[in-house]
């Protein structure tokens, strides 16, 4: 049987590389997207090298025809098109009076427009393949609860899970779901320039914006990108074709305190 395919966006490093190869060893043949296409190259090669099936391609999320390209080139490559994972993501810290119109558009033009862009693509190979499939957007703990200093991260990402609520009802006739995973703390890059961002902003060493946010963490460690990468898995699997539209909340304790 053929392998099902699976695409995943800033999948270069962190949190989308971990899923990456999860999805790998799941039997998808990944498409592994980044705008880095360095780091899509070695983690393709990861894949291949544990035995996977994988290609690498450039694109940044933010342009809507990349992703369109990236796609199609998915599908041809790869032989079909099951999963889009629209991962990529940027997180700047900003306090309220420092946010810029750069910021703002920068944010928005990766972290939501590229989500939009991804489900456009995504729905357009699904119906040229004549079936459903999956959709799944990276939201975060940061997507239900205000987070300090995140203002134009925080909003970007409650504007994914609105997109996956509406998205869900409007392609459940297609026989699409469309869910999002919302992480908590997970050792990624992203986290270290947060992390050095908030202490700095704090005059403190890094590490303490870590130990700050740290506290209110349910399970009382950071995550692993392996850890959100199972979770996504979940999603992209068969033990979910009966779930849409939900924003799976992976360490809820920033939202419970
Ligand atoms: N690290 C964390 O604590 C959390 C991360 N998230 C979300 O998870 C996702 C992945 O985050 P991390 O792995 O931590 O980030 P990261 O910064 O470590 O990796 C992001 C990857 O996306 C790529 N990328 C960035 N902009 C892109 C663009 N315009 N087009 C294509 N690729 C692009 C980067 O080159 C990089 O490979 C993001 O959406 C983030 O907001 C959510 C909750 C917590
Ligand atoms: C970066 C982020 O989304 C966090 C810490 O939840």
């Amino acid at each position: 049987m053929e392998s099902k395919v699976a695409l995943v966006t800033g999948s270069g490093q962190g949190i989308g590389k971990a899923i990456a190869l999860r999805l790998a060893k799941d039997g998808f043949a990944v498409a592994v997207v980044d705008y880095n296409a360095e780091t899509a190259r070695q983690a393709a090669e990861e894949i291949t090298r544990q035995g996977g099936k994988a290609i690498a391609l450039q694109a940044d999320v933010s342009d809507r025809d990349q992703v369109f390209a990236a796609v199609e080139q998915a599908r041809q490559q790869l032989g079909g098109f099951d999963v889009i994972v629209n991962n990529a993501g940027v997180a700047p810290t900003t306090l309220i009076e420092d946010i810029t119109p750069e910021i703002v558009d920068k944010v928005y033009n990766i972290n939501v427009k590229g989500v939009i862009w991804g489900i456009q693509a995504a729905v357009k190979a699904f119906k040229a393949l004549g079936h459903g499939g999956k959709i799944i957007n990276a939201s975060s703990q940061a997507g239900h609860v205000g987070n300090p200093e995140l203002a134009v991260y925080s909003s970007s990402k409650f504007a994914v899970r609105g997109l996956t609520q509406t998205a869900a009802r409007d392609l459940a006739p297609l026989g699409i779901t469309v869910n999002a995973y919302c992480p908590g703390i997970v050792k990624t890059p992203m986290w270290d320039e947060i992390d050095r961002q908030v202490s700095a902003a704090a005059g403190q060493a890094p590490g303490y914006g870590t130990a700050e946010f740290a506290k209110r963490i349910t399970l009382g460690r950071l995550s692993e990108p392996e850890d959100v990468a199972a979770c996504v898995a979940f999603l992209a699997g068969p033990d979910s074709d009966y779930m849409t539209g939900q924003a799976l909340l992976i360490d809820g304790g920033m939202v419970f305190s």
